[in-house]
């Protein structure tokens, strides 16, 4: 199934959306990156990395006050198809931090999403504020490949990984003076971040097999994780009112996709949440 196939019907996933739609995705990675390193050899990717500038400390960036907006460069999705054209994501990108972006996310996964690296590095060339490299990471390669195009912070799916991989990648992000974000579902998969010494938890409302999106599951997972560790509410923030939501069960920072790529002004909308997050009525975050 190609995202152009597949639909969803508001926030339920519709009757395409099938259970394996992640192992379908993971599938595809696997086949992408293999084919990338033909390419570029693990041992070239690394020189790439260690050339590249230091990252930008995102912790740091993502605690500061106010809920931070994470805004992200995404042109299609399995849930909703084709989402923007986004024919330059640098400018789009641009507009995002102009509008008080805090970082921003950009999926380079291509089959379902339409991204590439080559987003990436536009994205880093564009703005200096923290950059996501928003994939699905299964091998230590794409960890290079993520430093090596300027991402300082990448993404880990806690439900994509075996807990010894999930460690072991995240301690691989780290060793590159990048953050992990790690992706949990789930009390369980809250859990398994912890205990791989997860500092920035992303709390997704998308169920990744079944593409269902329920926003309780933020205030469901939020209070049991501790105040040391950046929360982030991912997926389902269509305007300041979800926002708000969100931060009232305790979020640092949402992270927004189709919310803002279908929008007429990006910059605006991310503007309007920016301010929705720094209103004095907005809950602030328990340090
Ligand atoms: O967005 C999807 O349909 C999707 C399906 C399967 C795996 C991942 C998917 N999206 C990645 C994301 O988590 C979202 O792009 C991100 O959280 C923003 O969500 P939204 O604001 O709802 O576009």
């Amino acid at each position: 199934m190609t995202a152009e196939h597949a639909h969803a019907e508001g926030d339920e996933a519709g009757p395409a959306a099938s259970v394996g739609v992640l192992d379908e995705i993971l599938a595809g990675v696997r086949e992408d990156v293999a084919r990338r390193q033909e390419q570029v050899p693990l041992e070239r990717i690394r020189e790439l990395a260690a050339a590249a500038p230091p990252p930008l400390d995102a912790y740091a960036a993502l605690r500061k006050p106010g809920v931070a907006v994470i805004a992200e460069v995404k042109r299609s999705s399995p849930s909703k198809g084709r989402l923007a054209e986004i024919a330059d994501p640098a400018d789009l990108a641009g507009d995002y931090a102009a509008g008080g972006a805090r970082a921003i996310s950009v999926l380079t996964e291509g089959r379902w999403f339409g991204g590439s690296l080559d987003d990436l590095a536009a994205v880093r060339a564009a703005v200096n504020i923290p950059v996501l490299r928003k994939d699905f990471v299964v091998s230590s390669y794409q960890v290079h490949e993520a430093r090596a195009h300027g991402a300082d912070l990448v993404l880990l799916i806690v439900a994509a990984l075996e807990q010894n991989a999930l460690v072991g990648l995240l301690e691989r992000i780290e060793s590159l003076g990048m953050t992990a974000l790690v992706e949990v579902h789930d009390e369980e998969e809250a859990d398994r971040a912890l205990e791989a010494g997860a500092q920035v938890i992303g709390v997704n409302a998308r169920n990744l097999r079944t593409l269902e999106v329920d926003r309780s599951v933020f205030e469901r997972i939020a209070p049991g994780l501790p105040s040391s560790v950046v929360k982030i509410a991912e997926s389902g923030v269509r305007g300041p009112h979800d926002l708000i939501r969100y931060a009232s069960a305790g979020a640092d920072a949402v992270l927004v996709g189709e919310g803002l790529v279908t929008q007429k002004s990006p910059r605006e909308a991310v503007a309007e949440l920016v301010n929705a997050g720094n209103h004095p009525a907005t809950p602030r975050p328990v340090r």
